[in-house]
């Protein structure tokens, strides 16, 4: 695909990727158009190739065969670090904070390293002495941990760390967020609040997310993918997905 086929209106276009482990192929000839703002899920059973997608997007993992495209910028073989300056941010399903700072620091950092370059290095005196900035104060806002910004990130909650998570990622005034698992670990009540998290966030955030819980997912996604054996299988709306029999088949355990 040329950008002169672009559309428009899609922030993401990935084209036959191909992600591989050797001779396996963990993400096998994946196409997808995500449009500005859509709330994609991607769902699929343990071993589908989903983090392995989130790994190619974000430049983690090469890219064997294929092309990406964010904002009509081929992207497939940039570093991650370049890709986080055109506006991707990506979450892990195990939260990746800086545990001895507290909240308002790791959003400080975060922000800081998307606004100055993440091989810069943010002075240790400004890091503790630094006023709350506008854009930390909305963040802690929209994540809910206003009142936490003053502990330390070590001693929040699994719900708090995932909330400051998506802060960090949030704090670099992203385009497009790639969430993986944020649901994984949290107890009803926590996946409640992530969940109306998540539909508050602005619609101008193009979001893709990684999901174990169907129904948490079909809730909240515009389009749901399916994975499995590293391709996608279904691809639809969230009703056209609990209607497939094939998807069924695979959460049911088949193949
Ligand atoms: N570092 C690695 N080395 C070799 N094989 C890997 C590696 N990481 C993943 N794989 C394999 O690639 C395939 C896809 O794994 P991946 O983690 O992308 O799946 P997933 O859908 O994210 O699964 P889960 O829901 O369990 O996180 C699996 O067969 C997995 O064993």
């Amino acid at each position: 695909m040329t950008n002169k086929n672009m559309k428009h209106d899609n922030t993401l276009e990935i084209e036959g990727v191909v992600g591989r482990f050797g001779g396996l192929a963990a993400v096998d000839n994946v196409s997808m158009c995500i449009r500005r703002g859509e709330r994609r899920a991607v769902l699929g059973p343990n071993g589908a190739g989903k983090t392995t997608l989130f790994n190619l997007l974000a430049g983690i993992h090469p890219v064997a065969e294929g092309s990406v495209f964010l904002n009509q910028c081929d992207i497939t073989k940039m570093a991650p670090n370049r890709r986080v300056d055109l506006g991707l941010r990506r979450t892990y399903q195990n939260a990746k904070l800086f545990d001895g700072l507290t909240v308002r620091e790791n959003l400080l950092i975060s922000q800081w390293g998307a606004t100055n370059g993440w091989t810069s290095c943010l002075p240790f005196a400004q890091l503790s002495q630094s006023p709350i900035t506008e854009i930390i104060e909305n963040v802690a806002e929209q994540v809910g941990l206003t009142d936490a910004l003053s502990e330390t990130a070590g001693a929040l909650s699994h719900g708090k760390r995932r909330q400051l998570e998506i802060g960090m990622a949030l704090a670099g005034e992203p385009i497009m967020l790639l969430l993986d698992e944020p649901a994984a670990g949290l107890s009803p009540a926590e996946r409640v609040l992530l969940s109306n998290l998540l539909g508050m966030l602005a619609r101008e955030i193009t979001l893709i997310i990684i999901e174990h819980d169907v129904d948490l997912a079909l809730q909240y996604a515009d389009w749901v993918s399916v994975m499995h054996n590293g391709k996608i299988i279904a691809d639809g709306s969230p009703s056209d997905i609990m209607d497939n029999d094939h998807v069924r088949m695979i959460y049911m355990g088949g193949t």
